[in-house]
């Protein structure tokens, strides 16, 4: 055991400055954190920087946060391509893209750079903590953190210790949480864990209504929407997550549990084959290229 519950964390590593890296870097540094920010290339990292800034300017406007606080918050975020800043990170953030080979790449080159004592968590949405630990040189202090999109504004975490995960890790990791303002819901390490389990099924079903012509995406969304009260339909809300992400968690609850009701919609695959991954690329259910969403079927 470690006594990594003593242990205050005031540096955070992210790794992956797409959708949630850069909403786990603002909530970070909008704590109080110092954050060192990583990808793939410096024009990435570019790229989140200004995501953040942009949602941090909404906060300002909307009087949820200062002009100081946005000012420093911003100040403690430091881009990295590479590891080489990580060395006195005590926990990182892994939200790189959701692909195993990815990750576990990442560790490889990642756990060579952090002092022993520091906690590695990864933001998967599917993917089990227990082997993505395995390839770490440190599975008794690696958990999943899974946050919500949008970061800023969703108060879940849920939190996933895989087999080898120790108190102390989970209790520092959680204690961590609660200071950037979030809820915590605890789930065991099984494919997809509690709020991908029960929403990507849904998201997923929605498709097949699509496929099998019982609805259009105006409908199947306006029904969803007005009908049970969802914030946004199911189909916009796939676009929003992005469709390549949906898919690799219904192929993780399909072979995890091995039961034909988790079959991904053979029309989720085809958008995604045409990289029409959402809102991230402009295109997936709704086509955003112009004015206002257009539906693509
Ligand atoms: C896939 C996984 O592994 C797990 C998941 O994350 S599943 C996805 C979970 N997320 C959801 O289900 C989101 C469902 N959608 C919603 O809750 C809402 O539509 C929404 C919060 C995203 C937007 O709400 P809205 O009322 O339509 O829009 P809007 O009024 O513009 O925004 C509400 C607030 O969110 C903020 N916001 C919206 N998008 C944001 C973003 N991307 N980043 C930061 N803040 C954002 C706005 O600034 C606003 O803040 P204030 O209340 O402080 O003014
Ligand atoms: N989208 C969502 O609603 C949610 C997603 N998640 C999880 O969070 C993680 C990230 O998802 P999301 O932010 O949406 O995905 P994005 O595609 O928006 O971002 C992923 C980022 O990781 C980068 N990346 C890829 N390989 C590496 C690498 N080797 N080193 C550093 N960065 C890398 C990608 O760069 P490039 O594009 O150049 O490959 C991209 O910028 C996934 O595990 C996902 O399942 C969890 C909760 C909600």
């Amino acid at each position: 055991m470690t006594n990594i519950d003593k242990v205050a964390i005031d540096k955070v590593g992210v790794i992956g400055a797409g959708q949630m890296g850069t909403g786990i870097a603002h909530v970070c540094a909008l704590a109080g954190v110092n954050v060192v920010l990583n990808d793939v290339s410096a024009d990435r990292i570019k790229a989140g920087l200004a995501t953040i800034n942009g949602n941090m300017t909404r906060q300002v406007k909307r009087n949820r946060i200062t002009e100081a606080e946005r000012q420093a918050a911003l100040a403690r975020i430091v881009p990295a391509v590479g590891y080489d800043g990580f060395s006195d990170c005590d926990l990182v953030i892994e939200a790189a893209t959701e692909k195993e080979d990815v990750k576990r790449k990442i560790y490889g080159q990642l756990c060579p750079n952090l002092k022993p004592d520091a906690m590695v968590g990864s933001n998967t949405s599917s993917i089990s903590i227990t082997r993505l630990a395995a390839a770490t040189d440190r599975p008794e202090r690696f958990i999943g953190i899974h946050f919500m999109n949008p970061v800023p504004v969703m108060e879940l975490v849920e939190l996933i210790r895989g087999i080898a995960t120790e108190d102390a890790t989970y209790e520092a990791t959680k204690a961590f949480c609660h200071r950037l303002g979030k809820t915590v819901a605890v789930s065991e390490d099984f494919p997809a864990f509690i709020v991908n389990r029960v929403l990507m099924p849904m998201i997923n079903e929605a498709i097949y209504t699509l496929y099998e012509g019982v609805g259009t995406v105006e409908a199947i969304d306006v029904a969803m929407r007005l009908g049970a009260n969802h914030p946004m339909g199911p189909l916009q809300l796939a676009d929003f997550i992005g469709l390549d992400i949906c898919l690799s968690v219904m192929q993780v609850l399909h072979e995890g549990l091995a039961d034909s009701k988790y079959r991904p919609c053979p029309l989720l695959v085809k958008y995604v084959e045409a990289g029409w991954l959402g809102r991230k690329t402009q295109r997936g259910f709704y086509d955003y290229r112009g004015e206002k969403p257009v539906p693509t079927r």
